[in-house]
């Protein structure tokens, strides 16, 4: 995972708890250790890389991380849907569905609006559909990430929300990419018609040549949709614990990871018992039961195809980056 210096995102998900933050903070460490400027960004909302790091990472920036050979940075996005809200409104000239029709029907143009179908701008901007503010988020990280300051980082490893959020949100790009496309054609027909009218009207119409808030968002989603579809930039990394429930979850996801095409090869079995030559009652219990949870793993028809890494339950938390080195040596090889 460390060869080459050409920029490779990985995104860790999993069912909550499984030891997720702990997984991704160790390979952004272990990443770092390698030789590779990295960054460590949480996107789940209930974020802990700032526990997981014992540093805080609230302030909405990336934060250097110290005690590593590479630069290392970490950043906890804080999704905004105010900002969402604004952004959207700002690109439909701060109308909502009800002042575009109205501004349309003025115009003659109700029945372009109609055809427009099923979008509704007005719901879009007051209930973003869930994961919609995450998307949004990572999107202008990812735009942030394009720009010179930040082309310096060759590994991008993304600590996710829990398996439902995440599968909204890889679903997201596609929607979003519908609804900002009609979004934008609706906006520029808009623009057209205007200046037409206010041609013939004999105003000047000031021609707008720098793309605005809509087709920026647009074009750093469209971004993060054709990332989650490149095997060659990113890789989803499930981790799971062998517990059936958290296998069954993880069955799941893989199933839907493939349905929507995002590349996913490996499978993190984390916390699993350390061989023992004389388990106490507790412990033979437990390893039974991971057993049943790792054959599980071994006859479902997609799990059993990743490449699986064992992860070792170990007797303290993992937080500060010594233990995250340790975790990151002793499962990342
Ligand atoms: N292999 C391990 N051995 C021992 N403790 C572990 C291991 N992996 C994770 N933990 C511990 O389990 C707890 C949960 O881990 P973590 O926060 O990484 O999970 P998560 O999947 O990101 O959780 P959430 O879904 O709540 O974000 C933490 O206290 C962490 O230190």
């Amino acid at each position: 995972m460390a060869l080459g210096n050409k920029r490779k995102y990985y995104m860790i998900g999993g069912k909550g708890g499984v030891g997720k933050t702990s997984c991704a903070a160790s390979l952004a460490v272990k990443f770092a250790n390698s030789g590779h400027p990295t960054i460590v960004i949480s996107t789940d909302p209930a974020h802990s890389l700032s526990d997981s790091f014992s540093q805080d990472l609230s302030g909405g920036d990336p934060v250097p991380v110290e005690g590593v050979d590479s630069p290392l940075y970490a950043l906890e996005i804080v999704p905004d849907k105010l900002k969402l809200k604004e952004d959207l409104q700002s690109s439909t000239q701060g109308g909502g569905s009800a002042g575009i029709k109205d501004l349309m029907d003025s115009m003659g143009l109700g029945a372009m609006f109609d055809q427009l179908g099923d979008l509704k701008f007005e719901e879009l901007m007051d209930n973003p559909p869930p994961g919609m503010d995450e998307i949004v988020a990572i999107s202008k990280v990812m735009g942030l990430l394009e720009s010179p300051s930040y082309s310096m980082f060759s590994r991008i490893v993304f600590d996710t929300a829990p398996t439902g959020h995440t599968l909204r949100l890889l679903s997201l790009p596609d929607f979003m990419d519908s609804s900002l496309g009609k979004m934008m054609k609706l906006q520029k027909k808009l623009a057209s018609a205007s200046a037409a009218i206010k041609s013939v009207l004999g105003k000047q119409e000031k021609q707008l040549d720098t793309p605005d808030q809509l087709e920026l968002l647009w074009g750093c989603t469209r971004k993060v949709r054709d990332l989650f579809h490149d095997p060659d930039a990113m890789e989803f990394i499930i981790v799971t614990i062998p517990t059936v429930m958290a296998v069954s979850e993880s069955a799941r996801l893989c199933r839907s990871l493939r349905k929507e095409n995002v590349p996913t090869r490996r499978l993190l079995l984390n916390q699993v018992l350390p061989p023992s030559s004389s388990d106490c009652k507790f412990c033979a219990m437990k390893r039974k039961e991971q057993m049943n949870a790792l054959n599980l793993v071994r006859n479902d028809p997609e799990l059993s195809r990743l490449s699986l890494i064992d992860a070792t339950l170990f007797d303290a938390e993992i937080r500060g980056v010594p233990a995250l080195n340790f975790m990151g040596n002793s499962i990342w090889k």
